[in-house]
């Protein structure tokens, strides 16, 4: 347990004026599993760039193995055994999962080499996900980011010529239902207790404490706390990692217990394949939670939502406004070669339009009094979208959608990579557009996010196979429903 497969020392990143890494020491050990926490921005996930050398530092020794390696980079790290589960999945979406093991195999070549490939992927996932469904041919961007995410899991456990040693997981889970991320968490215990090492980051900081060996926390590009885990509580956490989550404490919302069905008709939904059943409806002043296993329909209903918006009512009807907020925010939430400022207004043009013209002053107010709002960290909006980290750029999608005129706002399990004390602050910020009026209809992975609607409506292959009050809510229950076809 004491073996130390990696030290960073002092090490230190900046990204022109932005200082992400501020001397960083760090030792990763073998048969541990080491938790990693901080807020949005506080520079974990370019930590682990330098540690699989996709990016160098600054300034800063790396010893690997107790050797210093001034010439670290991709290729020494990737002898190492050493893997990334990077936050912005890496798949090629063109290529089949079998095709995709390929790419970081370079044994599996010559004759065959396909089916070999394939028999490695699957032969992982039924190891680490039993009951994956996932085909070996399947095209990547044809799977659901769930999938993409299991996939991309199960390729950094795969061994051909080099033995995986440490492998980076960031924020894995976020893409997971509770199930497929207890069935992950579990693997990850054994892979640590046969002598390999793991570095977790999450923003669920209860998964942190349950599953990993030690506990790291970074605040502003500095380590603040490196202690064994049960040195650490929630509450401990959340206060060391300082700025927005200090202080803040988990409650139950009493506002959701109060069902205020009462307001006006917004949506009203159907699924395709389920004529007669439960039928969804959402009125003014609502918070509805959609759940059950991940993709079972919960996010193609609120596309279909989305796209039914002005048209005829049908087996769909939706009145007024509706925006959106992506989960894969790569695939459907960013226009990446924009700034800041413009993904953030770009669902109130017409509203910002002065004449012919967009009013560049109102629309820079709108996105400066987002950015302050909800906390996005950038020293200026006019920066590229991607010059943000994972959980600034899903703060910028909210502030894109609550800045709108948008009524209805369709949220599909948008808390990806989203910060403790930002998450609390959303919560706050629905909890409050909600008794204006404004009303909800929300995908979520996390149980305890549930706890914020008014009712649950819960889907199991394509179908709302249930549907629960603010009440009736307990997590047997959801799991229940999930699996079977009736509570
Ligand atoms: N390529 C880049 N160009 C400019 N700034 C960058 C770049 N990559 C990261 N940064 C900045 O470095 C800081 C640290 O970002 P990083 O992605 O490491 O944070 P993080 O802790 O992983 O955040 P999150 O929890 O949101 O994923 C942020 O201020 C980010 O905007």
């Amino acid at each position: 347990m004491d073996r130390g497969i990696i030290d960073l020392s002092e090490v230190t990143k900046s990204f022109g004026a932005v200082h992400a890494l501020r001397g960083v020491d760090l030792t990763i050990r073998s048969g541990e599993a080491l938790g990693l926490v901080g807020h949005n921005g506080a520079g974990k996930s370019t930590l682990m760039h330098i540690l699989t050398g996709t990016v160098a530092p600054t300034a800063g020794i790396i010893s690997a193995d107790q050797n210093q390696r001034p010439d670290y980079d991709v290729n020494i790290a990737k002898m190492l055994g050493i893997r990334c589960v990077f936050q912005e999945l890496s798949l090629c979406p063109n290529l089949t999962v079998a095709e995709n093991t390929c790419i970081t195999h370079r044994p599996l070549s010559g004759l065959g080499w396909r089916k070999r490939a394939g028999k490695l992927i699957i032969g992982k996932l039924d190891e680490i996900f039993p009951g994956h469904g996932i085909m070996p041919g399947a095209i990547v961007s044809d799977l659901s980011i769930g999938r993409r995410q299991m996939v991309e899991i199960a390729r950094a456990f795969t061994k051909t010529d080099i033995i995986p040693r440490l492998i980076i997981l960031d924020e894995p889970t976020s893409s997971l239902d509770p199930s497929t991320s207890q069935q992950l968490l579990s693997f990850m215990r054994r892979f640590v207790s046969e002598g390999g090492a793991t570095i977790f980051i999450s923003h669920l900081l209860q998964e942190i404490l349950d599953y990993c060996d030690r506990i790291v926390v970074m605040r502003d590009g500095r380590v603040v706390a490196d202690d064994i885990a049960t040195e650490f509580g929630r509450s401990k956490l959340i206060t060391t990692m300082g700025g927005a989550a200090g202080g803040h404490q988990v409650s139950s919302p009493e506002s959701a217990r109060s069902a205020s069905s009462t307001g006006n008709l917004r949506v009203r939904y159907r699924a395709k394949t389920q004529p007669t059943g439960i039928e969804l409806s959402v009125h003014a002043g609502e918070i509805v939670g959609l759940a059950g296993l991940a993709g079972h329909g919960q996010s193609l209903s609120l596309i279909e939502i989305f796209e039914a918006a002005g048209g005829r009512p049908g087996r769909i009807e939706v009145n007024g406004q509706v925006a959106l907020v992506a989960g894969d925010r790569q695939t459907d939430g960013i226009f990446p070669l924009w700034s800041i400022a413009d993904n953030i207004t770009v669902r109130s043009l017409t509203a910002l339009t002065r004449g012919a013209l967009i009013s560049q002053q109102r629309a820079g107010e709108l996105a400066k009094s987002w950015k302050e709002r909800i906390g996005i960290r950038t020293p200026d909006l006019d920066n590229n979208i991607l010059s943000l980290s994972g959980g600034n750029q899903q703060k910028a999608l909210f502030a894109r959608a609550f800045g709108s005129n948008a009524e209805t706002i369709l949220m599909d399990d948008p808390m990806r990579g989203v910060d403790i004390g930002t998450k609390l602050d959303v919560y706050r910020l629905i909890e409050h557009e909600a008794e204006q009026g404004r009303c909800f209809l929300w995908y979520t992975t996390e149980m305890d996010e549930l706890a914020y609607c008014h009712k649950i409506y819960i889907f199991r292959n394509r179908q709302i196979v249930a549907q629960l009050s603010q009440d009736e809510l307990t997590e047997e229950r959801v799991i229940h429903s999930s699996f079977q076809e009736a509570v």
